[in-house]
């Protein structure tokens, strides 16, 4: 379970979710969803308490905050924060270094083949989302935490990779927190939807419960 209590400026919510789940979050730009984000992932600091797994990594009152790198976390937020000195390749054996398999195994799963020797100023956007989603996973996360994952993405390869995800997120037994402005893909993907306006959860449940139907556009 991740438990997350937030008062601040710009989050006021109370936010509980099963662990293993990919949970979409869903809402207008501003609503406070990359900023959930940087909280689970350990890059902001005050006016929030968060638990995962029965372990505290946030609380105010007891001044805890554990390091980003002490989490288990893999991240794609919406600069990449590739480093640019560093090939695709390299960008990976970063992440992990020591599992050669594993990287060559997601080079190839994100369509990076042709690419694993270029330097993120040579790639595309596409391209370069697909090597910061590859360094995500390379480091074997229990939490990934993914902010518009597969925006930039074609329909054809977005809809593959929305596969992948599912794939990879159930067989290696992730916690997955999503953010994507696409009903569909939530629907999609989703075994939860948060939906959040004004940095308030105003909804969550399953894509069907919280949107009705088949959890399609209607
Ligand atoms: N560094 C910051 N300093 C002050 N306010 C910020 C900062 N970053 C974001 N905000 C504000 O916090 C609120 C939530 O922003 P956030 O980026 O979390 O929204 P979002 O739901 O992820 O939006 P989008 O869908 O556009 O990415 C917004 O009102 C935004 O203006």
């Amino acid at each position: 379970m991740i438990r997350i209590k937030a008062h601040t400026p710009i989050l006021d919510l109370s936010l509980e979710v099963a662990s293993r789940s990919l949970v979409v979050l869903y809402g207008p730009s501003g609503s406070g969803k990359t900023t959930l984000l940087r909280m689970v992932a350990g890059l902001a600091r005050s006016g929030f308490y968060l638990e995962v797994d029965g372990e505290v990594w946030d609380d105010p009152l007891l001044k805890i905050h554990r390091p980003p790198q002490q989490r288990g976390i893999g991240m794609v937020f919406q600069d990449y924060a590739l480093f640019p000195h560093l090939s695709v390749r390299e960008n990976l054996a970063l992440a992990n270094g020591s599992d050669a398999k594993r990287i060559d195994y997601l080079i190839d799963a994100l369509n990076l083949a042709p690419l694993a020797d270029r330097k993120p100023a040579r790639l595309s956007g596409g391209q370069q989302q697909r090597a910061a989603l590859a360094r995500a996973l390379a480091r074997r996360p229990r939490l990934l935490l993914l902010d518009e994952p597969l925006s930039a993405q074609d329909d054809v390869l977005r809809a593959r990779l929305q596969g992948f995800l599912l794939d990879i997120h159930r067989t290696e037994g992730l916690t997955t927190l999503l953010v994507t402005h696409d009903r569909q893909e939530a629907a999609r993907l989703a075994d939860t939807v948060v939906s959040m306006a004004d940095g308030r959860v105003t909804g969550q449940g399953a894509p069907r419960e919280v949107w009705g139907g088949r959890g399609e556009i209607y």
